[in-house]
């Protein structure tokens, strides 16, 4: 893996012109773009095709969480589209389905395990009786045995995760804050060289680079950060 190919830049932006006026800048500094939910709604589909296109790989973040049948039908929908990853909520039937829908097309389908801006207050608050770690690790067992290509979890849970799952499982990782960077909304968040030095395999970065002064020299620095870690873990 080189040290582009493990950033995927979340494109949170407004419009299609001002994603597109984004990649324009980042230019061959990034290769990965995940669309969520505020793009998609505002014809982001459309610019996923644009964006595979013209070779850069794409991340369709929307998070689906449905009964069996509607996931599995939005996933072949999805499937179609020719992109790379697409997210969906870690419940085994939720997983089962996507799993299914997305069938031999390609399209590798990522378990969000819990939310990185959530802590155990959160999870309490939500009803669940167990704290984040527990949550993320029985969710990545269940996801394991659904056969889904990867996780979303913070950086924090990746080395109690990584043996969970064996090394064939994509672990990626949001919650990327360079040293000193706010951390916004999220809660569990780390360095880059933190995340990629625990064992991820991308970081989900959005606002450090999409709200830089510099979105280009932002990316190239947390390139260069993954680059140093990556080296840091082969020796
Ligand atoms: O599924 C995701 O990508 C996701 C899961 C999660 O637990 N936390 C999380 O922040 N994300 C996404 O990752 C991106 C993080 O953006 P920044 O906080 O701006 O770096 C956003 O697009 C979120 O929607």
């Amino acid at each position: 893996m080189t040290a582009r190919d493990a950033l995927i830049v979340a494109l949170d932006v407004e419009t299609v012109d001002a994603a597109r006026a984004l990649v324009e800048a980042l230019g061959d500094s990034v290769g990965f773009y995940k669309i969520g939910l505020e793009l998609a709604f505002a014809g982001g589909l459309e610019l996923a095709q644009e964006l595979k296109d013209s070779g850069k790989r794409v991340f369709l973040d929307l998070k689906l969480h449905d009964i069996g049948a509607t996931v599995e039908r939005a996933t072949r929908q999805i499937a179609r589209r020719n992109v790379d990853f697409l997210t969906v909520h870690g419940y085994e039937q939720t997983m089962r389905a996507a799993r299914e829908g997305a069938g031999e097309s390609g399209l590798r389908i990522l378990a969000v395990t819990v939310l990185t801006s959530y802590d155990d207050a959160d999870l309490r608050k939500a009803g669940y009786a167990q704290g984040v770690t527990a949550t993320v690790a029985s969710r990545a067992t269940i996801a394991r045995e659904a056969g889904v290509a990867g996780l979303i979890l913070s950086p924090m849970e990746l080395s109690a995760i990584r043996p969970l799952v064996g090394p064939q499982m994509l672990l990626v990782t949001p919650g990327v804050r360079p040293h000193g960077g706010a951390s916004n909304d999220q809660k569990r968040v780390a360095s880059p060289g933190e995340a990629i030095g625990a064992g991820a395999d991308h970081l989900v970065v959005g606002r450090p680079i999409t709200r830089a002064e510099h979105p280009r020299k932002a990316a190239e620095a947390i390139v260069a950060e993954i680059q140093e870690a990556l080296g840091r873990r082969v020796t």
